[in-house]
């Protein structure tokens, strides 16, 4: 089958890979190094020999009355470094992900995922269809792996040496992305986390996660709590991956001194799942300038910068303030690099 896919794409036909093979190939050292090539991207709109830069416009929302959403999201990234098998090479990637979010979909017999996309890939040079990348995986992984990127500049690299590493991870939401943030956390961030507090709506499914995890990570404590306020009570590192229009919890309920946010969920809005005093009081991150006027309208907040600025080291999360955000939208030059990082593993197969 995937002789014939390549055989094809031999002809100049487009390749098709799909979801189960696109499965294969996700791993999460490789996605957050490509991950942070895209968001120095998203920094640099201005054409460079030896700098990565990017274009792109909103993405569109088409509304499905009653049902979902449809959203299109186009983005070229430019001269960008990625690791393959051949070595550092820099690639350009034009792509455009078709996503949809029917959050009906986990209640039809079989479930379906609530967010399912399709990432299409053309040649940089030509404009033509080069490759039709499945996105439901690639979509659930580079969101956790790109609050992994957050997390590692924001929170984790000031204290990996220390000695004690006995941090408290809490999940709010253990849908397809809270799975999959719990997953990239513990992994990416190997004996970080002595603790994970999970907190759902439906509690059922968070003891699910509860007994799935507990068979991944053996020795990790695991705590099912009845509330968000509990969850994140005694937490480190905080996700958010809800449909909630109401927020989950407020900066009296976090007793640490020193807390990162990762919030991912969308509910009427991006920043409807925290207290408007966590926005206020913390340093607030996003993955690109270009969504706020459109996506963060109405955020009472002091945005602070771009994630990729703080990987060039030109933008801090000031440690005085006890919180950091990280304001999670999606952008599609994530998922146009991610697409070309499986499409570079599928052609060497
Ligand atoms: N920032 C980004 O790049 C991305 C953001 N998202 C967003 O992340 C969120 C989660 O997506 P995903 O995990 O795929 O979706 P799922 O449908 O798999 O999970 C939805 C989760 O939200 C919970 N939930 C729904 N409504 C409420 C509510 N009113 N109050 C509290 N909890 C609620 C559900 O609880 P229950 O089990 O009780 O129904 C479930 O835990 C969505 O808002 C989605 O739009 C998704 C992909 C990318
Ligand atoms: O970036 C994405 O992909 C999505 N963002 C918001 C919710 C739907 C999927």
């Amino acid at each position: 089958m995937e002789r014939d896919e390549k055989q094809q794409h031999d002809n100049d036909e487009p390749l098709f890979i799909r979801e189960a093979v696109v499965k294969e190939l996700l791993s999460w050292n490789d996605c957050v190094d490509a991950l942070e090539s895209a968001l120095v991207a998203a920094t640099n709109s201005n054409k460079s020999a030896d700098k990565p830069f990017s274009s792109q416009t909103p993405r569109t929302f088409t509304p499905v009355p009653g049902k979902g959403v449809l959203l299109s999201m186009p983005g070229f990234i430019g001269n960008y470094p990625l690791q393959t098998v051949t070595g550092n090479e820099r690639h350009s990637t034009l792509a455009c992900k078709l996503v949809t979010s029917f959050s009906g979909n986990s209640k039809l017999n079989p479930p379906l995922p609530s967010i399912l996309a399709t990432i299409l890939m053309f040649n940089a040079d030509t404009g033509r269809l080069k490759a039709i990348v499945d996105g439901t995986e690639i979509t659930a992984w580079r969101t956790a792996a790109v609050s992994l990127v957050a997390t590692k500049h924001l929170y984790y690299s000031s204290r990996r040496f220390n000695s004690s590493n006995d941090y408290t991870l809490a999940i709010c939401g253990t849908g397809a992305q809270g799975r999959i943030h719990a997953i990239g956390m513990l992994t990416y961030f190997p004996n970080f986390f002595s603790k994970l507090n999970l907190w759902n709506r439906t509690k059922s499914r968070a003891v699910k996660l509860r007994d799935e995890l507990n068979k991944l990570f053996p020795g990790l404590t695991i705590a099912v709590l009845d509330n968000s306020t509990d969850c994140v009570n005694d937490a480190d590192v905080i996700v958010t991956a809800t449909n909630s229009s109401t927020p989950l919890f407020g900066k009296n309920d976090l007793r640490k001194s020193s807390v990162h946010i990762n919030a991912i969920g969308a509910g009427t809005n991006h920043h409807s799942e925290l207290a408007l005093d966590i926005y206020q009081s913390g340093s607030v991150f996003i993955e690109s300038n270009l969504g706020i006027q459109t996506e963060l309208k109405g955020i009472e907040a002091y945005v602070k910068g771009e994630i990729g600025e703080v990987i060039k080291d030109e933008q801090r999360r000031d440690n005085s303030e006890k919180i950091s955000v990280f304001q999670s939208m999606g952008n599609a030059l994530e998922d146009g690099v991610m697409a070309n990082l499986i499409y570079q593993k599928f052609i060497r197969l």
